[in-house]
């Protein structure tokens, strides 16, 4: 689903190029999910974003789906996303003027892949199906996230990326929310690398690396036995 082969990543700065992922080795498989997690600048976002092809390795390779991410051209790459990939951040970037059912609509009519009977158990699985005809502004925090949520799964994409999906939550909140993602995720069988420096979150996942010095490291303190 997505590889990341010798793949190095620096950025320029006024002291010289700091190498932030150096030979990272990643491979994650249809329906798994992996946590990352790791120190605060150690390239978490980096590896996201480049998962994501919003930004191409120096050196190495990203595939995703099979195909070389620095190989396609910008609209290919957008393509890929659009239809692939769900994005889920901390901020929940809804689209204020639209309603809960059409943020919804909208992500999935951009990858062409309109289904009014999956919007609506989505709308209900997420508990958001009496507030279809509200504003975000109109919802809790816990509701928006579950809304970005489903905004991101509502194309079906083969994988989901999640930057501290709750890291603006309260602890019951981010509780639910994640157990609903980890829900959603398994049964619609997309693949999930989530970023958290949390291992309470973590440990339900099927696996945890770390990254650290640029490389990922096995790390079974947070995975499920
Ligand atoms: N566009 C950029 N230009 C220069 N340096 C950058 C750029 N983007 C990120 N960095 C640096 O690269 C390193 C890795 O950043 P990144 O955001 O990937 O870390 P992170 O692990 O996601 O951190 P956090 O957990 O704090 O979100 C940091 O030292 C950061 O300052």
């Amino acid at each position: 689903m997505l590889d990341f082969c010798d793949v190095h990543k620096a950025y320029p700065t006024p002291q010289g190029p700091l190498r932030v992922l150096d030979g990272l080795d990643l491979r994650l498989a249809p329906g798994e999910s992996l946590a990352l997690m790791g120190e605060s600048g150690s390239g978490k976002s980096t590896l996201l974003h480049l998962a994501a092809g919003l930004d191409l390795a120096d050196h190495g390779e990203v595939l995703l789906a099979g195909e070389s991410l620095a190989r396609l051209g910008e609209p290919a790459r957008a393509r890929l996303r659009r239809e692939s990939l769900g994005l889920v951040f901390q901020q929940f970037h809804l689209v204020p003027s639209l309603t809960v059912a059409d943020n919804l609509r909208l992500q999935a009519r951009l990858a062409g892949r309109e289904d009014a009977e999956w919007s609506a158990e989505l709308l209900a699985r997420l508990g958001l199906s009496a507030l279809a005809r509200r504003y975000p502004e109109q919802l809790s925090g816990g509701q928006q996230q579950r809304l970005a949520i489903g905004r991101a799964l509502a194309p079906r994409p083969a994988l989901l990326l999640a930057d501290e999906p709750t890291g603006n939550l309260d602890e019951t909140t981010a509780g639910e929310v994640l157990e609903l993602l980890l829900d959603l995720v398994r049964d619609t069988g997309c693949a999930l690398l989530l970023v958290t420096h949390s291992a309470q979150v973590a440990a339900p996942l099927d696996r945890c690396e770390r990254l650290s010095h640029g490389r990922l490291d096995h790390d079974p303190r947070a995975a499920r036995p």
